[in-house]
């Protein structure tokens, strides 16, 4: 099956420093979509893809979805449309990725610097983005590469699609991706996305659903500006210590979202269901492993699965306005932004979700009797998604884990949100497949985010193979 493979697989490996120098170059560019002041550098990193791509003879489009909502003179970073080859007796897949990433500073705890690629002796990869989700961006532009220097034609036409908002609540991406269903991905049989990870370090996994996430902003707000504690403590009611407050009533420690009816709306547990969980490769040691601690709030893997999966959970993520640099300053803020968000599951609507957040927030604020004001608001929402794996695009992808990696994958969902995931299902009426490149130890988001050497190379030859192997599939 699928003999063009070896060649393929070779030319990957001879070409492993030079995609990691492609890496290098990518994770250089900060493009963090949080910060406006880095906007342009999200466009640079839009460029360099662009430039990437027309240099292996794709054909790039750009669309521009206007101004950031909130932001009336910032514009969004452009959506890239891309495509490789198209022959109409081939099958012609679509997939999407994102160039923007999390913020990062190296005095948030970062052993080297987060924007400089930075590989250990033990080729753990390591810089912003390496895993989320540059590295899986890259892997497809790799694949192309290797396949032109191999001599190996390529199985399919690849649509891509890559947007730079990603990890702000995909702002503007809906519409475009609505808009050109009938357009530019008009041609697509399948959808394949590369932007999460293994439940493990050793096992691949193919995932087939993801949590939605609703995510709030709370400000607090009394005094025209931050005053003396010692001059104005015990006479001013001090915005702080009512966002604390605040925060603390959404969720208890054990992880109990406090919030009336919001776990009603969850879709209740069926024994088919809670079979699926036994058969999953992942031990606590796993989990353990990801963390660097053992404080776990559950303490079994099924448990820990289905907190992750198939529940929703409330995270407090911190707090603009906060004395927050290191020693002692004794100010009372006079204005405090609370941030948490909610991931939510099948059956969480999210303005139902919305509606219960607000009535508790109003209720609680009510009960602090505070003269300071209070502003509960939703800064963006994604909905969550859970498809059939039992597709010709999921065999393709089991396919291919199987050649590269010897193993059968994995069916997993995921507890992270991507949100156009369903834009893209419902636009396009194809099956969605997400096939992981990075691994659970990875820390997307964290500190020390990296990618391992053989994660992104393998991972580069199962992006290959799963186009190889549904090229097959069409002919079944
Ligand atoms: C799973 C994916 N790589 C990811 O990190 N997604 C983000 C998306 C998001 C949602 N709100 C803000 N960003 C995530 O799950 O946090
Ligand atoms: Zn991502
Ligand atoms: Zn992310």
């Amino acid at each position: 099956m699928a003999p063009q493979l070896d060649g393929y697989f070779k030319q990957v490996d001879l070409m492993a420093d030079s995609f990691i120098s492609r890496l290098r170059s990518a994770v250089a560019i900060p493009s963090v979509s949080a910060d406006p002041d880095l906007r342009p550098k999200v466009v640079a990193m839009a460029n360099f893809l662009e430039a990437e791509l027309k240099a292996l003879g794709a054909s790039v489009e750009k669309r521009l979805p206007g101004k950031q909502p909130g932001h009336p003179n910032l514009d969004l970073p452009p959506i890239l449309l891309g495509r490789y080859g198209n022959d109409a007796k081939k099958r012609t897949i679509l997939v999407y990725g994102h160039y923007d990433v999390q913020p990062a500073l190296k005095e948030d705890g970062w052993a080297t610097e987060p924007f400089d690629l930075t590989v250990d002796e033990q080729d753990r990869m390591y810089g912003r983005g390496s895993t989320d989700d540059k590295g899986p961006v890259l892997g497809w532009i790799n694949a192309i590469e290797a396949h032109q220097k191999a001599g190996v034609e390529f199985p399919v036409n690849l649509l891509m699609c890559f947007e730079g908002m990603e990890e702000y609540g995909s702002e503007g991406l809906d519409d475009i991706i609505k808009e050109e269903a009938s357009k530019f991905f008009k041609d697509a049989e399948a959808v394949c996305i590369s932007d999460n990870y293994w439940l493990g370090t050793e096992k691949p996994c193919l995932t087939y659903g993801l949590r939605g996430c609703s995510y709030y902003s709370l400000t607090v707000s009394g005094p025209a500006q931050d005053l003396h504690s010692g001059v104005f403590g015990g006479t001013v009611t001090e915005p702080m210590t009512d966002l604390v407050r605040l925060l603390a009533t959404l969720v208890d420690n054990k992880g109990k979202i406090q919030i009336p009816g919001l776990n009603e709306l969850v879709a209740p547990l069926t024994d088919e269901e809670k079979e699926l969980y036994n058969d999953i490769s992942f031990e606590m040691s796993d989990l353990f492993h990801s963390l660097g601690s053992e404080t776990s709030i559950h303490l079994n893997k099924e448990d820990t699965l289905m907190a992750r999966w198939r529940y929703p959970t409330l995270s407090i993520h911190g707090i603009e306005g906060a004395y927050s640099a290191p020693g002692a300053k004794t100010v009372i803020p006079a204005k405090v932004i609370g941030k948490f968000s909610i991931r939510t599951v099948p059956n969480m609507e999210p303005d139902k979700v919305d509606e219960l957040v607000f009535k508790f927030v109003g209720a609680e604020w009510k009960k602090l009797s505070s003269n300071n004001t209070m502003k509960c608001e939703l800064q963006h929402s994604g909905n969550w998604w859970v498809a059939s794996p039992k597709h010709w695009n999921f065999s393709a992808a089991s396919k291919a884990v199987e050649r590269v990696f010897g193993v059968k994958p994995d069916l997993t969902r995921e507890g992270g949100s991507i949100p156009v995931t369903l834009t893209f299902e419902q636009a396009t009426g194809k099956n969605v497949l997400l096939l992981p490149m990075g691994s659970s130890t990875d820390a997307a988001h964290s500190i020390n985010e990296k990618l391992d050497k053989r994660n992104y190379v393998e991972g580069t030859k199962l992006l290959g193979a799963y186009l190889h192997y549904v090229a097959e599939e069409a002919q079944v």
